[in-house]
């Protein structure tokens, strides 16, 4: 059945597997979105009907939220929860210092709300997304519809005085019409190339009048699963200020039932 999984898919779903192991019972946990922290709300599902693992979930996206309530989830408000033990979503670079950058999937500032809302945040992924520096996946920024235009020019102004290669910025569309955040705002996707200095970034950026969020996640993450096609994850530690790293083997075809039900 995992033969169906292209090896990307089930990198994707060992790093969501492993990590989902760290949700214990009691828990209230913020999940993620897109395709990586789809795998792991499903394998939550799986937990809570197998196992009768009890918790409570802040879901970082309309799509996520729905998946979790297909799958068993108890599924609240942040105000709700108001605080949250751990956080698990997935990431579209990460580097050493396991800064991010996040919101491929549109969904970056409930994502950013929700992980410094947590205790812990894990970054769950594949090897591909790790770099050196930052950038060549482009930052997204989410900025309000009203005078997105002013927006962006002003956007562009700021990056032409910062440590990065490119300065273009792109409205991200959906069709012919512009995408259209959870939130009822735009994403401007800006094509940098690399990124010297992203703390100094994010704070800028901020700065911009009709800025609501960007992409990169400073000192949010300290936990990283990257996931490997043969069911191998390695998890990479930086919260006690060492970096420790330890690799564990989870059985794919004990999954049989998630990748059946797709
Ligand atoms: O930031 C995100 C959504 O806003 C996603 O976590 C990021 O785009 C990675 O997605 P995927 O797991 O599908 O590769």
């Amino acid at each position: 059945m995992t033969d169906q999984l292209t090896p990307i898919d089930r990198a994707k779903y060992t790093a969501a597997h492993c990590a989902a192991d760290f949700v214990q019972d009691g828990m209230r946990v913020g999940l993620g979105t897109g395709s990586t922290a789809a795998w792991m709300v499903r394998r939550l599902g799986t937990r809570i009907k197998q196992e009768g693992l009890r918790i409570i979930a802040v879901p970082t996206s309309t799509r996520t939220a729905q998946l979790a309530r297909d799958v068993g989830i108890n599924v609240v408000s942040l105000d709700e929860a108001r605080w949250l033990d751990l956080t698990i979503d997935g990431a579209d670079e990460f580097d050493a210092e396991l800064t991010l950058i996040k919101g491929g999937g549109g969904a970056l500032l409930q994502e950013k709300i929700v992980a410094t809302a947590s205790d812990q945040m894990i970054v769950i992924t594949d090897a591909a997304k790790e770099v050196k520096t930052l950038g060549a996946f482009p930052l997204p920024v989410e900025v309000i519809p009203f005078g997105w235009r002013a927006t962006k020019a002003l956007v562009e102004e700021v990056l032409a005085s910062m440590d990065v290669m490119g300065q273009n910025s792109s409205l991200r569309v959906n069709g012919d019409k512009p995408f259209v955040t959870d939130e009822g705002n735009y994403i401007l996707d800006l094509d940098l190339g690399r990124i010297g200095n992203p703390r100094q970034l994010a704070l800028v950026l901020n700065q911009v009048p009709g800025v609501v969020e960007n992409g990169l996640f400073v000192d949010i993450a300290d936990q990283v699963v990257i996931g490997h096609a043969d069911g191998t994850c390695e998890l990479r530690d930086l919260s006690s200020g060492t970096p420790e790293t330890s690799t564990r083997q989870i059985d794919l075809e004990d999954s049989r039932n998630i990748f059946s039900d797709l």
